[in-house]
């Protein structure tokens, strides 16, 4: 017997940006409605594509992702349109957006999924960088293969895999905390990883599992004028794989940290020497012993609210994402969150009739499960952008829909300073108050386990290493399971755990 047809649809599915978030959208909607035609629109000639997608456990996935010339996508899926123009006005009230090309597109509904871009520490200086997407991030390659010393401000995801893959030039890592990386662990994670920027670098590198990520369409499209300014999408795990990322210096790593401070002023080479009334090049900076004697004049410098000044080639500035709702969606009356995202309700609608949004543009606003928080990562990217197609789906089709599983629990696998990490749950005890307790377990140089416990029940995890403990902790968080008679045996390596909740 034939199966039911999904009933056909008056208007368009319209969706906006060729990231993961976007390309996950509208091929989730060709697969439900293979009748319809689905408008991809987006401001940059490659499209984000995830390949060979794999549940490893309930909720952590396994996935590459790869840069494709649009006519890929529209080859796999004959009734995905793909337009290359940026998106310059959305007219909600009559159902249509405008694009750069000068046509109009009317829309029955509409999926945002613009992405963010770099919120940098100060804009318009021609020495601080920010990295995004392929351009950027072959800028910055560019600038530092002639740099001795480069500053990086922020304390997240790109700020630890930059201190680690840097080599041949010194690095000044500013930030605002006590402890490195605070965005994905604590100060006894920082601690760990922290002996493996002290030490050289390992010759080979340990194979690691995670999801890849290739730019096949990249070269294919090297010679195309994307015109599309800073609008590429967001780059992603292992994306400095294909960059020298090495100055001018033969040394693998020489990091200097400068913790709890922020930056005060920068100053071009000219306006510091006017405004420190000094003459170039100074003695040296201020700097502890294992930052070179300084004898350079530098063409920027950095002055930091600890009254040290650094002199440096550029600045990376890594301190996060704001998203990209100006100027394209001025004139509607969107709710957005403090963090500037557009804010989605459980079926990743927007405050506005008929517009949904996912991935880095969107600010879930859901009261969320325990274990579940929003980051701006590409997982939770192909998450919302695959829900919200289902959510517009059951909204044509009059069904209804419950929160996709996804966002039951919190989990993310990626690789710091060349070691797997795995985070689960609230694994920084986000939002518990003081009323957790912490177990640890720690092999120097090979693993770090942190689980966070409240009332005997384990709310997430930071597993650093070769663990194999990511499956079995995410039953726990996600069943509740009730562990307070194993106590500190909860972290025994002797002790199989799958033996004892399987
Ligand atoms: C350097 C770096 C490393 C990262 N590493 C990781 C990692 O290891 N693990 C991880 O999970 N996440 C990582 N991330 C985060 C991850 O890449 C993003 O969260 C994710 O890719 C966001 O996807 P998106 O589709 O929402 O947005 P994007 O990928 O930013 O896509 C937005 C799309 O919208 C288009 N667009 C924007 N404005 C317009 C307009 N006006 N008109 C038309 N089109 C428009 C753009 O061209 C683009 O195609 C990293 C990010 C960066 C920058
Ligand atoms: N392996 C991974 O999972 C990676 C993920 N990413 C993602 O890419 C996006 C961008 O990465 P990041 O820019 O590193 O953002 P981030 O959100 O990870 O970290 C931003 C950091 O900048 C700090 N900061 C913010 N404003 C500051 C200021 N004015 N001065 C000093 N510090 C300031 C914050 O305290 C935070 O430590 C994020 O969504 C991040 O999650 C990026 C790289 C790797």
């Amino acid at each position: 017997m034939e199966a039911a047809r999904p009933p056909s649809t008056a208007g368009r599915f319209v969706v906006v940006g060729g990231g993961i978030a976007g390309v996950t959208c509208a091929e989730q909607l060709a697969i439900q409605f293979p009748s319809e035609d689905i408008l991809l629109i987006t401001a940059h000639p490659v499209i984000k594509a995830v390949t060979n997608f794999k549940q490893v456990s309930k909720v952590l996935e396994e996935f590459d992702v790869e840069e494709q010339p649009k006519t890929m996508l529209e080859n796999r899926f004959p009734n995905i349109k793909v337009i290359q123009s940026e998106v310059k006005q959305l007219k909600s009230k009559e159902h249509c957006i405008l694009t750069g090309d000068g046509s109009q597109h009317v829309y029955k509904k509409l999926c945002l999924c613009a992405g963010a871009k770099p919120k940098l520490i100060c804009e318009g200086n021609p020495y601080v960088l920010g990295i995004r997407d392929t351009d950027s991030a072959q800028e910055f390659q560019k600038q530092l293969t002639k740099a001795k010393r480069v500053m990086i401000i922020g304390n997240g995801g790109i700020a630890l895999e930059l201190v680690y893959e840097i080599e041949g030039c010194e690095v000044i890592w500013a930030i605002k905390d006590k402890a490195i990386g605070n965005t994905f662990f604590d100060a006894g994670a920082a601690e760990f990883l922290t002996s493996k920027l002290i030490a050289e670098k390992p010759e080979a590198r340990i194979a690691h599992k995670r999801t890849r990520y290739t730019t096949e369409g990249r070269k294919k499209e090297a010679q195309t004028k994307s015109g599309a300014g800073n609008l590429g999408s967001a780059l992603g795990p292992d994306w400095h794989e294909g960059l020298n990322l090495k100055g001018t210096k033969e040394f693998s790593h020489k990091v200097h940290i400068e913790t709890m401070c922020e930056v005060k002023k920068i100053y071009l080479q000219e306006e510091f020497r006017i405004s420190k009334k000094k003459s170039l090049p100074f003695p040296r900076d201020h700097c502890n012993q294992s930052v070179t004697t300084d004898k350079e004049a530098w063409p920027v410098y950095v002055e930091l609210t600890n009254e040290k000044t650094y002199g440096c080639d550029f600045i990376v500035s890594a301190t996060g994402v704001i998203p990209n709702t100006e100027p394209f969606l001025c004139g509607n009356n969107f709710d957005l969150g403090e963090d500037g995202g557009l804010k989605v309700d459980a079926h990743m609608h927007t405050s506005v009739s008929d517009v949904y949004a996912a991935g880095d543009i969107c600010t879930a606003s859901w009261p969320p499960s325990p274990f579940w928080q929003q980051m701006r990562l590409w997982t939770q990217a192909r998450q919302m952008g695959w829900y919200a197609a289902k959510c517009m789906a059951a909204a044509i089709l009059g069904e209804s829909i419950d929160l996709d599983f996804s966002f039951e629990l919190f989990a993310h696998v990626t690789k710091f300073f060349n070691y797997k990490v795995v985070l689960l749950g609230k694994y920084n005890a986000q939002g518990l108050g003081s009323d957790h307790e912490l177990m640890l377990r720690c092999t120097k140089g090979q693993e770090y386990v942190k689980v966070v416990m409240q009332n005997g029940q384990m709310m997430g995890a930071v597993l650093i290493g070769e663990t194999d403990l990511e499956e079995t902790f995410e039953n726990l968080i996600l069943n509740q399971t009730d562990l307070s008679s194993y106590g500190e045996d909860l972290l025994d390596p002797n002790i199989d755990l799958e033996d004892y909740f399987d």
